[in-house]
């Protein structure tokens, strides 16, 4: 059984109509099919009548030309019966019969007779021509050769009969009794009609063979207009929604009786081989007992598992899917179920669309980053000023970033090692975001993969203190989403690291270099020593640090704003989407300590 649930049936609509339209589509174009194999058949059987209604015809006629020259034979007979000649002979082979014993010439009817076979020796002729060795043979002999047909007339006291056979002369000088005559009409007649039977034989065979062709092309056609029929109602009855396609009936009518009765069969099937109704599915909707058995409408949407059910008796009246008791346990099952598999597909979609965004998305500003480069070296020697203003236009981008991941509450399952339970992979959604990410870009952008870094101490910095400051506490089940905000905030992957705020704190190197170039007896005695705390005091600026704070709190004021074309309300007044107040304590106790601490590192290694 396939239960059809009431969320899926708007999304799945234009698929329903899809495939409704496909089916009609091709139901109408069986149906042409049909009907030209039925015009086809019809034409073959006239054909076919037609071929036997000639073959009748000619059969008469043949029958009708034999009977004249019986009768003539006969006429003959009786003319030259006083004369008690038992034999006749043809002296003529086309024209004449003569008695051989008498002065009394026959004159030959043969005209009548082949007008009659005209005809068909037209139609033979090409026959006749193929069976020229044949014909040349009787043709080309001679008089003494030609095959004669002997004409036997036996007569009896009683009753004069006639009876003529035909055959060839066995020996043509035999006998004076014997006349020798050329090939007599009747016996061409003959021939020609056996090779007229012959021939409409075959295409009689013919016709049968592709009327049986026609016939079996028909009955698939009729299988496959059934299977498509069996296909569009299987696919009604199991995809939500499509009894949009078929058409409403009324339920107690007739008709609609024979269509129900038609699903309730299927239906009772599986009732059967559970034992009686113990355990059903039911399709909302109105409900019609019929036979004792459990009908439903075709107006029907979502089904509901019921326990138990006991079958109705024959005859009760329609009653409404509201008059059953549904098992409340099934229900919420389901739901969870349904619930628990959306969100898997949405999670798998999210992720790859987050993937490829993050990807695009690095591509973008590594260009970026080359560019920023570019500048450098194309000033040729980077100042302190310099660096910094790059530093204040990565401010923009940052504080974009945090606003994107303020959207989301915390969701702290993106970061539940335990929640995300991927096939192979032991970490958090965002770690596995991460990496793959990591991978995707390493196999796209970065060939040497190995090359491909993650900083730890902004890693953990951004989950340990950061996000608590960022986001609200709750969960609105967005995971996707919010591995992708935190990693386009984090941007922690080593080449990528001039991203966001990892591509902030690194650029810490090269405010470090900067520094290091604009004041190297400074430094040098510092990093000689390996002092950490010299270093950082030397590069430290209080009143930038200060500055720096005051300038991203006005600028996430800015940036954050609810932008409305109704000037009139005061409705978002007030409101930021990210607190300024956190963006200045983000980069106070977060970021400019983080990008300090790379430029300690950065100069330790300065002389190396
Ligand atoms: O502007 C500088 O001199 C920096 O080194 C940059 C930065 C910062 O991270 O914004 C870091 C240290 C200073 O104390 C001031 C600012």
């Amino acid at each position: 059984m396939f239960p059809i649930y009431p969320g899926q049936c708007r999304k799945d609509a234009s698929f329903n109509l899809g495939v409704g339209c496909s089916l009609l589509y091709l139901i109408a174009a069986s149906k042409n099919e049909l009907t030209k194999m039925g015009e086809l058949q019809k034409q073959m059987e006239t054909l076919l009548q037609n071929v036997k209604g000639e073959l009748k015809t000619k059969d008469a006629m043949s029958k009708a030309i034999e009977s004249d020259v019986t009768l003539a034979y006969s006429t003959t007979d009786r003319q030259e019966g006083s004369n008690s000649n038992d034999r006749l002979s043809f002296q003529s082979q086309t024209t004449s019969i003569a008695l051989t014993d008498s002065e009394t010439t026959i004159v030959s009817q043969q005209e009548e007779y082949v007008e009659g076979i005209d005809e068909l020796e037209a139609e033979f002729e090409a026959e006749l021509e193929r069976l020229q060795i044949h014909l040349d043979g009787e043709n080309s002999l001679k008089p003494s050769q030609q095959q004669g047909i002997r004409v036997t007339v036996e007569d009896t006291a009683s009753n004069r009969s006639c009876s003529l056979s035909f055959r060839e002369a066995i020996d043509p000088q035999n006998s004076g009794t014997e006349v020798h005559c050329g090939v007599p009409p009747t016996e061409l007649e003959r021939r020609l009609h056996e090779l007229l039977e012959a021939r409409q034989q075959e295409r009689i065979k013919e016709l049968e063979a592709a009327l049986e062709r026609a016939m079996l092309k028909l009955r698939e056609k009729e299988a496959e207009i059934s299977w498509w029929k069996d296909t569009a109602r299987l696919l009604s009855h199991h995809v939500p929604g499509s009894s949009s396609l078929s058409s409403h009936h009324n339920p107690r009518t007739e008709a609609h009786r024979g269509s129900v009765a038609h699903k309730s069969e299927m239906r009772r099937r599986s009732c059967q081989s559970r034992g009686h109704w113990a355990e059903v599915e039911l399709v909302k909707g109105k409900f019609l007992n019929l036979d004792g058995c459990f009908m439903w409408t075709e107006d029907t949407v979502p089904i509901y598992h019921l326990r138990a059910f006991p079958s109705l008796p024959a005859g009760s009246p329609t009653a409404t899917a509201s008059e059953f008791k549904l098992s409340p346990t099934d229900e919420r099952e389901r739901e969870r179920e349904k619930k628990k598999k959306k969100k898997k597909i949405l999670l798998t979609m999210s992720v790859l669309l987050l993937i490829l965004f993050l990807v695009s998305h690095g591509g973008v500003r590594r260009n970026t980053t080359a560019m920023a480069l570019s500048e450098h070296k194309s000033a040729k020697e980077p100042t302190l000023d310099s660096v910094r203003d790059s530093l204040i236009r990565q401010e923009d981008t940052i504080i974009y970033g945090l606003i994107e991941r303020a959207r989301f509450p915390i969701n702290s399952l993106t970061y539940d090692q335990s929640y995300a339970k991927i096939p192979g992979f032991s970490g958090s959604l965002v770690e596995f975001v991460s990496r793959e990410t990591e991978a995707l870009q390493a196999k796209i952008l970065y060939p040497p993969a190995a090359s491909v870094n993650i900083n730890k101490s902004i890693w953990d910095a951004y989950f340990d203190k950061l996000l608590a400051l960022l986001a609200a506490p709750g969960d609105d089940g967005n995971y996707a989403s919010t591995a992708a905000s935190d990693l386009v905030c984090l941007q922690q992957i080593r080449l990528l690291d001039l991203q966001a705020l990892s591509r902030r704190i690194h650029y810490g190197k090269l405010v470090a270099e900067v520094k290091f170039r604009e004041s190297s007896k400074d430094y040098e005695p510092a990093i000689r020593a390996q002092d950490r705390d010299a270093l950082m005091k030397l590069l430290t600026f209080e009143s930038v640090e200060e500055m720096v704070k005051k300038r991203v709190a006005k600028k996430a004021m800015v940036f954050g704003q609810q932008v409305t074309l109704n000037n009139s309300t005061n409705d978002n007044h007030g409101k930021c989407k990210v607190d300024p107040s956190f963006v200045s304590r983000l980069y106070g106790e977060w970021i400019m300590p983080l990008t300090k601490l790379v430029q300690v590192e950065y100069l330790l290694r300065r002389l190396d």
